[in-house]
């Protein structure tokens, strides 16, 4: 995808903005000589003692986690000139940045852009930055009470985009005074206009790498204003401001100095203490892709396929389509356009790439990548092997009639077949192509002697789907039970393309006792005077400093200490479902809210189906309809305990 972009022309870049139209270049010309002082090799000492340190500067932290693998928020450093004003301790020279052990970042990414939003450029020479491989630019942005205009947002999200094309893999430096406000904003804005987040999301991501995060509320209130389009001024932010931070007037006690460059904050999950395993390691075979060159490779290829995909640029997350929960308020989606409906199997999620023989990789959703020891012969040349093809899958395990369980791969879309980006396609036609391209050859490869399917560690199926109307039959028990795994509610696909990433029309619906949120488990022992000691499970979320909830924490729950776990919420507390392996962060803080709405305010079975009998407009609707009329409910509930074997499938 790199070689793709349009070459990162970076003298251009720079130009563009230390010339550009900012509030720097309106400056009068001896204050700008002065803010530029000395922006080669940084100012010396007499004139840094002369101007002093910046304003609260001291005890801010020095910088933060880096975000989605890309941005790193930081305070600007200061040059060996400032050395005299500051203890050792508070000292922070750029080259700190590029020895600095960065939470966050990926396997072998380097601060490769590094961008300076103050208003000048008297801190430090920008020669520090480039001499360790970096480029350096200067984008000032006023400050104090102004936020960032729409047009430094843009250049900025222009800026990081262009890099992005080039530099997949690496970091974004991004310092203002602080790296709160102004930094916040900008970084807010990106993951907000080029990852599709919502602004709640964005600024407590923000928040979490960099605690408390955004702290000026007019800040927080324009990114409402522009992003969200409602925001009123006389009512509350949406979230909490975490109001003026306590290092502005002395060392904040909160913060441990000395550890931050070493410490994994809390709310992010530290399972590297184990390598990566396919199905919780029940799949024999299987080999994790350990190397970090062929891992890229592979990630960038599956990047590459869904490009064409994607309203917006990817970045190193898993890419795959993720559904939204199915309220009251969207609901209506499904009466505005075809929907197929299908039950959520409660596996793990891959997107697998079948790359050619012997090169069948499945990405899950840390995008590690796994090897698997499967076969698909090409349709009409069974000798051959179907590569350059793209499917998104959940693995389950099946329950075998002697207690015993089989992995099972469910393919539920096709997005690329042989490089023909067939995911563009309807719906039905990609159930279609599913059964004729991949799972018919494999059958007939098996009857001529040419596939031991027995032999594979999985078997591999198509997920069948059907028209929303026979939605009621997948309530069923008989077709629950015939299914041999566990379901934990409906998936409502539309007609339309395949979209990575967050994807609004693809819905999912969990019944009330099903709905659950994937916390980060952090086990706090209380020890009160005359009383036992106990603890207390703590659950966090992503986006949140402080725990979200709280759960008791028996025995069992204690070796989960720092992991993922995933909770459903019941006779008024939290209960442990099961270790979410394939995570390594818990759900973001917005997710948990809605799912806590939808415990509040659940959308019901008996809700579900009245609202698709009477509301939407497909063919079956209105049979059924007349069926429900003309039958009592008894004899209904005899009908809808048919075997799925009898469950209509509209995909032929
Ligand atoms: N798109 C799609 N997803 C399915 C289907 N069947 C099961 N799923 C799973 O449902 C997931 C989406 O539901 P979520 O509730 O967001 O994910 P989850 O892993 O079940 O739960 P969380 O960890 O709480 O997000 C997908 O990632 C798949 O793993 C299907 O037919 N289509």
């Amino acid at each position: 995808m790199a070689s793709e972009g349009p070459p990162f022309k970076r003298r251009k870049v720079n130009n563009r903005y230390q010339n550009g139209n900012s509030s720097a270049s309106q400056q009068p010309q001896q204050q700008q000589q002065q803010n530029n002082a000395g922006n080669e090799n940084g100012i010396p000492r007499e004139q840094a003692m002369a101007l002093g340190l910046p304003k609260r500067w001291q005890y801010c932290p020095k910088f933060g986690n880096v975000i989605q693998g890309l941005f790193l928020p930081l305070k600007t450093p200061l040059s060996e000139g400032y050395d005299d004003l500051l203890e050792t301790q508070w000292r922070f020279h750029p080259q700190e940045i590029f020895k600095a052990n960065l939470v966050g970042a990926n396997e072998g990414s380097k601060v490769k852009l590094w961008i300076n939003l103050a208003n000048t450029e008297r801190y430090y020479g920008k020669n520090t930055i480039s001499s360790n491989g970096c480029q350096y630019l200067h984008m000032p942005l006023r400050g104090h009470n102004e936020t960032p205009s729409d047009d430094e947002t843009n250049r900025f999200i222009r800026i990081v985009n262009d890099f992005t094309r080039l530099n997949p893999n690496d970091i974004v430096a991004v310092h203002c005074t602080h790296g709160f406000n102004r930094t916040g904003f900008l970084i807010a804005s990106y993951l907000i206009t080029t990852m599709g987040w919502d602004v709640e999301t964005a600024v407590l991501e923000f928040a979490q790498a960099r605690p408390n995060g955004i702290y000026k509320e007019d800040y927080l209130q324009e990114l409402c204003r522009r992003y969200d389009g409602f925001y009123d001024p006389d009512k509350e932010l949406p979230f909490e401001a975490p109001g003026r931070p306590a290092w502005e007037d002395g060392p904040d006690p909160s913060i441990n100095y000395d550890a931050m460059m070493a410490a994994v904050p809390v709310g992010f999950a530290d399972n590297s203490d184990r390598a990566p395993q396919f199905m919780d390691g029940k799949v024999p075979h299987v080999i994790f892709v350990d190397d970090p060159e062929t891992r890229s490779y592979l990630q960038e290829k599956v990047r590459m396929l869904l490009q064409p995909f994607a309203p917006k640029a990817l970045k190193n997350e898993f890419p795959g389509s993720q559904p939204i929960s199915m309220d009251k308020k969207n609901i209506d989606l499904i009466a505005s356009r075809p929907y197929m409906v299908s039950w959520k199997a409660d596996g793990m999620r891959y997107l697998v790439l079948i790359n050619g023989e012997d090169e069948i990789y499945a990405f899950d959703r840390d995008n590690n990548v796994f090897q698997l020891p499967l076969k698909f012969p090409r349709k009409g040349h069974l000798d051959q092997h179907v590569s350059d093809t793209l499917v998104d899958v959940e693995v389950i395990m099946q329950a075998l009639p002697d207690g015993g369980f089989r992995p099972r791969m469910l393919i539920f879309d096709l997005i690329i077949h042989e490089k023909n980006e067939i995911g563009k396609k309807d719906f039905k036609i990609r159930m279609h192509a599913i059964k004729d391209l991949l799972i018919n050859p494999r059958n007939q490869a098996a009857v001529e002697g040419l596939l031991n399917k027995a032999k594979e560690p999985m078997s591999v199926a198509r997920k069948d789907f059907w028209d929303i109307s026979a939605t009621f039959k997948l309530f069923a028990p008989a077709f629950r039970n015939s299914l041999g795994h566990h379901v934990d509610g409906l998936i409502f696909q539309p007609s339309d393309p395949y979209t990575p990433g967050r994807f609004n029309l693809l819905l999912k619906w969990k019944p009330p006792e099903e709905s659950s949120i994937d916390f980060k488990l952090k086990i706090e022992k209380y020890h009160r005077p005359a009383e036992p000691v106990s603890y207390v499970g703590e659950l966090y979320v992503l986006g949140l400093p402080k725990p979200f909830a709280v759960m008791k924490a028996t025995k069992t729950l204690q070796q989960f200490d720092g992991r993922i776990i995933e909770c459903h919420f019941k006779d008024n507390a939290w209960h442990f479902m099961r270790e979410r392996t394939d995570k390594s962060h818990p759900n973001a803080y917005s997710t948990a809210t809605s799912v806590m709405e939808t415990i509040k305010n659940p959308l019901t079975e008996r809700y579900l189906i009245d609202y698709i009998t009477h509301n939407t407009y497909v063919e079956g609707a209105e049979h059924q309809r007349n069926y429900e009329q003309q039958h009592p409910p008894s004899v209904r509930q005899q009908y809808s305990s048919l075997p799925a074997s009898q469950l209509q499938s509209r995909v032929h």
